[in-house]
């Protein structure tokens, strides 16, 4: 096995602050290959704002993986469309956006890079540009041809996967079909088994309704939906707990014997999450037949150019992608 990897770092928005983190995390040393895709003269002109040296030398592929040396970036460049202002989105940029998260995951599929770890972009931004766009998850899960991703967060003590990502709220009950959550619930079960070393995990899968339907009377869809299949599941041997009313499962009790927490809908489990470990926490995409990881914030507009972003949250999806490219298993589509 390969000690050191190859991990390419994609800048997301330029005007946001994954420019600015990836000069920070640059001014250390790193014992995987860190391969910055972007423009670097957006890289040069943001290291000037923030005071902090840089030695940007160009990615090549033809090159072994070597450690990350303080104050060097490699880069893999892509050129901006227009030359960006920290904190004033452009949609004129949108392309090249995209065109860094594409270089990222076909370089993981034909093996050039062993993961990619995003930095934020802006989704509406993207959208303006006349590009239809939910999120990370969703167009990875496209480009790559899976089947079913699932998003997870996860920090110190807390795991949570979403059924539902990035649609309206008033979309989320009729997205939530049987065959849906059981898709889910197989990905989950397989990557917490076979990336996280959990043999049997115990998930905690949350009611959509308040009270979790209470019965039936405020909502049937954990009678109609979520029972049935956890019900078909753990006839399977799978340990499933619920539905249980979401505005109680976020509780020791609970939580203390479980591994992960299955949400229905992003803002039922994200905010718990976040307000446990923001900027301590990794987002995961499972399924894919590529390793990638993520941030746990956004494009935090109000920073960019500042030098106040706090770099927790890239290092450690930086660290995860690292050790999960040295434990690589097949995905559970792969299988
Ligand atoms: N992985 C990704 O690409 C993600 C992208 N987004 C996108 O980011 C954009 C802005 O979203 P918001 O809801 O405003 O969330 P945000 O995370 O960008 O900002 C929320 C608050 O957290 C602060 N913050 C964020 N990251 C920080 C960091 N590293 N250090 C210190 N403070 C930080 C910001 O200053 C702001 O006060 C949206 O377009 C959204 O879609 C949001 C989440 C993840
Ligand atoms: N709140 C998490 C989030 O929006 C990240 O989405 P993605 O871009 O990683 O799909």
């Amino acid at each position: 096995m390969t000690f050191c990897k190859r991990l390419a770092i994609t800048a997301g928005e330029p005007a946001g602050i994954g420019p600015d983190l990836i000069i920070q995390i640059a001014q250390n040393s790193h014992s995987d290959e860190l391969i910055a895709i972007c423009d670097p003269e957006l890289l040069y002109a943001r290291a000037r704002q923030l005071d902090l040296p840089i030695v940007i030398e160009k990615f090549n592929v033809e090159d072994d993986p070597s450690p990350t040396q303080a104050r060097t970036i490699k880069v893999l460049p892509v050129q901006l469309s227009r030359t960006t202002t920290p904190g004033e989105l452009d949609s004129e940029n949108a392309k090249y956006v995209l065109e860094t998260l594409t270089l990222a995951a076909n370089g993981c599929m034909n093996g050039q890079f062993d993961a990619m770890v995003t930095a934020p972009v802006h989704k509406g931004i993207i959208n303006d540009a006349g590009i239809a766009f939910s999120g990370h998850t969703e167009f990875l899960e496209e480009l790559t041809g899976t089947k079913k991703v699932v998003m997870m967060l996860a920090t110190e003590g807390l795991k949570v996967a979403l059924v539902t990502t990035h649609i309206p709220l008033s979309q989320v009950a009729t997205a939530i079909t049987q065959p849906l959550l059981h898709d889910v619930i197989e990905v989950l079960q397989y990557d917490l088994a076979h990336t996280f070393g959990i043999e049997n995990p115990r998930i905690i899968v949350a009611g959509l309704n308040p009270h979790a339907g209470e019965s039936g009377h405020m909502g049937r869809e954990e009678i109609d939906t979520i029972e049935p299949v956890l019900e078909e599941l753990r006839s399977k041997g799978y340990q499933l707990q619920g539905p249980l009313p979401a505005d109680t499962l976020f509780t020791s009790k609970y939580l203390d014997q479980c591994d992960t927490v299955l949400a229905m809908y992003h803002d039922q489990g994200l905010p718990v999450l976040k307000y446990k470990g923001f900027g301590n926490a990794v987002n995961i995409t499972l399924g894919m037949p590529i390793i990638r990881t993520s941030v746990d914030h956004g494009t935090a507009l109000d920073l960019a150019g500042t030098g106040k972003a706090d770099t927790g949250s890239l290092t450690l999806a930086i660290h995860y992608a690292g050790e999960m490219s040295r434990n690589k298993s097949k995905s559970f589509h792969e299988q």
